[in-house]
């Protein structure tokens, strides 16, 4: 998950050393995310050819824009021009970003304090049509016994992902079963047959407001990567340093 905070400045690249506040220790990151090096690269070759113009913050939207077409998924034209963070807040990312337990009336409302509504937020969740999760964010939803999993795929996951808290945890299951390694449509086929990973994927058709939009994006692939792409940009959008504000850090982890 590679959701900015304040917005898109770049404050997640700011490691231990740079501040205590370091949003990579913030709990829904911490672990996680990964990468931090492919985005350091990609700066220190920009910083020779062209020093203390390119942001970190404008490099990491690059990066997740051709992450997208990488494997598979849709192209969208990245404005430039954002500056970086100075700090980090722990405290925001913790309070700001939601869990993999949050339900439909927490995941709107977050979004929408972000300027995304409900079908952004639905088609951003398609991004989990790739990548992997670690047990512990799917092992209450695999053994609560609860209606919204297909029994079949929830015995095949307690295999890589044990019941009891004290072991398995880091172990990784796709978010999306099928085809975890390209970006199309399947994350959305899967909830509609109860086969979500996490919670939070699966509260998206669950008989709610956002149903609809599941099944619209299961059906229509191109659809959904046109929305995907258009939601993308909006949040790109959120909150820039722009003009004087922020810097060009010459390293994305620390500060100048
Ligand atoms: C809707 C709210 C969201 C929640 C609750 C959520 C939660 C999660 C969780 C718990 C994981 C697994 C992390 C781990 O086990 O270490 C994950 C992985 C991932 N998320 Fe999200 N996420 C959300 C939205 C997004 C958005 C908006 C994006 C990007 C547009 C995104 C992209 C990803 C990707 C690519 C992975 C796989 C990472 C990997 O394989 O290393 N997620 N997400
Ligand atoms: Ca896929």
């Amino acid at each position: 998950m590679f959701l900015a905070l304040k917005g898109c400045d770049a404050s997640i690249l700011l490691d231990e050393l740079a501040t205590p506040t370091s949003e990579r220790s913030a709990g829904p990151n911490k672990g996680s995310v990964r990468g931090y090096e492919v985005v350091e690269a990609a700066k220190s070759a920009v910083e020779k050819v062209c020093p203390g113009v390119v942001s970190c913050a404008d490099i990491l939207a690059v990066a997740a824009r051709d992450g997208s077409v990488y494997v598979g998924g849709p192209s969208w034209t990245v404005k430039l021009g954002r500056r970086d963070s100075t700090n980090a807040s722990r405290s925001l990312a913790e309070s700001d970003l939601p869990s993999f337990t949050s339900g439909l009336d927490q995941l709107i409302p977050n979004f929408a304090r972000k300027g995304l509504n409900a079908r952004d937020m639905v088609a951003l969740s398609g991004s989990h049509t790739i990548g992997q999760a670690q047990c512990f964010t799917f092992r209450n939803r695999i053994y609560d016994n609860g209606s919204n999993i297909d029994t079949g795929f929830a015995s095949t996951l307690s295999r890589g992902c044990p019941a009891s808290t004290s072991s398995g945890n880091s172990n990784l299951a796709p978010l999306d079963w099928v085809t975890p390694n390209s970006f199309d449509n399947n994350y959305f086929k899967n909830l509609i047959q109860k086969k979500g990973l996490l919670s939070s994927d699966q509260v998206l058709f669950n008989g709610g407001s956002t149903d609809n939009i599941v099944l619209e994006f299961s059906k229509n692939p191109s659809t959904f990567k046109s929305d995907f792409a258009l939601a993308m940009i909006k949040m790109g959008d959120i909150k820039p340093l722009t003009g004087q504000d922020g810097v060009i850090r010459r390293i994305c982890s620390a500060l100048n």
